[in-house]
């Protein structure tokens, strides 16, 4: 029997999403998500696609390896377990790959030691990947195992974009510069909007906006990234659910020296206090625009924080637009970006002299599908275009190691 089968693993700060899928014709087996990993509310929801039924547990989940072994029991009730023959390989995101990464890799020690030692560059992200890898390596040690790197995308950018303006020797001494993430999302989403143009990735230059809970925008020129808003850390760039993005490092000293808080305290506020949750206590725009749309009594707060989050977005399309040069379209892609139509029109509002505009009417139209929202015979493509993280994940792990390749 061939082995067609690849299980793809995206474990988070405090979730693990999988998919399971058979890369014979790229059909899904099992989706599923655990969240509120560490807390006693943890949630595993988990659905096979044979039947469509999912099923949710609520209840405590220490931790990654916890999380990873409960979705193998709930794979191996529906006769999809790790055990399986059919699986090929198990694929993984790592969020950091640092310099050293620029290609999906089979992991083996040494892989597993650079991983760990760029967990000071992603402390939220990294612990929990190697978890999860060697917790699967654990459940199939003959397994091929591949890591698939947020970072491998933007390796590709110039040093005026990938450095700092900082003291080049300690720059380096700390290995101190920009790396980018959310760069699977980044390549698969610029390749689709070429798609849905009818070009291949190499004709043209876009934009890509990634809205999720983590945000980052990316220039995309001929199917290689030329800047991108995330840096050192997913911490740099644009508004974000829980963290702030952009803003003056000055502000770091200042509440060192006068607001007298620790280093681990400014992380915490920086990454999980604010962005939206810290402007108006809700980080999921569906409930911010609920309460702009019913005039909530604090409706005001929430417009605030809306505004703040579309400034700051607004700003990076116009960077991007002049680092490009030629733009051929902009595509909105994560929760937010394929769901609010009140972010993407407030986006783009105003600047027809760029050649972008929306049309209200497509930009209502509810689909899974990558779609076109701008006017007719607009100069400038706007377009929706789902991401599908795992999916590219799978194939990358499929083409390195599938059908006998490792
Ligand atoms: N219908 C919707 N309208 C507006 N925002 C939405 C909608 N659905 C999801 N979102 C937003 O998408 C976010 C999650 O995006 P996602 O890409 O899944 O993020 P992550 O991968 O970082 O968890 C939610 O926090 C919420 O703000
Ligand atoms: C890198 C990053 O920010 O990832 P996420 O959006 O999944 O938190
Ligand atoms: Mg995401």
């Amino acid at each position: 029997m061939t082995a067609t089968r690849v299980l793809v693993l995206n474990s988070g700060s405090s979730s693990v999403k999988y998919q399971l899928l058979d890369m014979s014709d790229g059909s899904r087996l099992a989706v599923g998500l655990v969240e509120r990993i560490g807390e006693e509310t943890s949630r595993l929801k988990h659905t096979p696609l044979a039947t469509g039924e999912s099923r949710e547990t609520t209840g405590p989940i220490a931790d990654h390896e916890a999380a990873l072994k409960a979705v193998a029991e709930e794979l191996a009730r529906d006769g999809l377990g790790l055990d399986s023959p059919e699986l090929a390989a198990i694929g993984h995101r790592v969020v950091h790959g640092g310099q050293t990464f620029t290609e999906p890799t089979v992991i083996d020690d040494a892989v597993l030691a650079e991983i760990e030692r760029l967990i000071p560059v992603a402390p939220l992200h990294n612990p929990a990947n190697l978890t999860g890898i060697r917790t699967a390596q654990a459940l199939r040690p003959d397994l091929p195992q591949v890591a698939v790197f947020d970072t491998a995308f933007h390796t590709t950018m110039p040093e005026a974009a990938a450095r700092y303006a900082i003291d080049v020797k300690t720059a380096d001494e700390h290995r101190i510069r920009r790396y980018g993430f959310h760069g699977t999302s980044h390549a698969y989403v610029s390749r689709a909007t070429a798609a849905l143009l009818g070009k291949s990735p190499e004709e043209v230059n876009v934009i890509v906006l990634h809205l999720g809970n983590g945000a980052s925008a990316s220039a995309v020129e001929k199917g290689r990234c030329m800047d991108t808003s995330m840096g050192l850390t997913p911490l740099e760039g644009l508004v974000m659910g829980t963290r702030s993005g952009d803003m003056d490092p000055a502000v770091i000293f200042h509440l060192m020296r006068v607001g007298g808080m620790s280093t681990d305290e400014i992380d915490t506020l920086l990454n999980k206090r604010s962005g939206l949750i810290g402007l108006c206590g809700d980080n999921d725009m569906r409930e911010i625009r609920r309460r702009i749309d019913e005039g909530a009594e604090d409706a005001a707060q929430a417009q605030l924080a809306f505004d703040i989050y579309i400034h700051r977005l607004r700003k990076y399309i116009g960077a991007y637009y002049a680092v490009l040069g030629r733009v051929d379209a902009v595509a909105f892609t994560a929760g937010v970006g394929e769901n609010a139509a009140p972010v993407r029109e407030a986006a783009i509002a105003g600047l027809e002299a760029l050649g972008l505009a929306v049309d209200d009417e497509l930009n209502a139209v509810r689909s899974g599908e990558p779609r076109l929202i701008s006017p007719e015979g607009a100069r400038v493509a706007v377009a929706v275009v789902p991401t599908d993280e795992e999916l590219e994940i799978a194939d990358q792990t499929y083409a390195l190691v599938g059908n006998g390749n490792a």
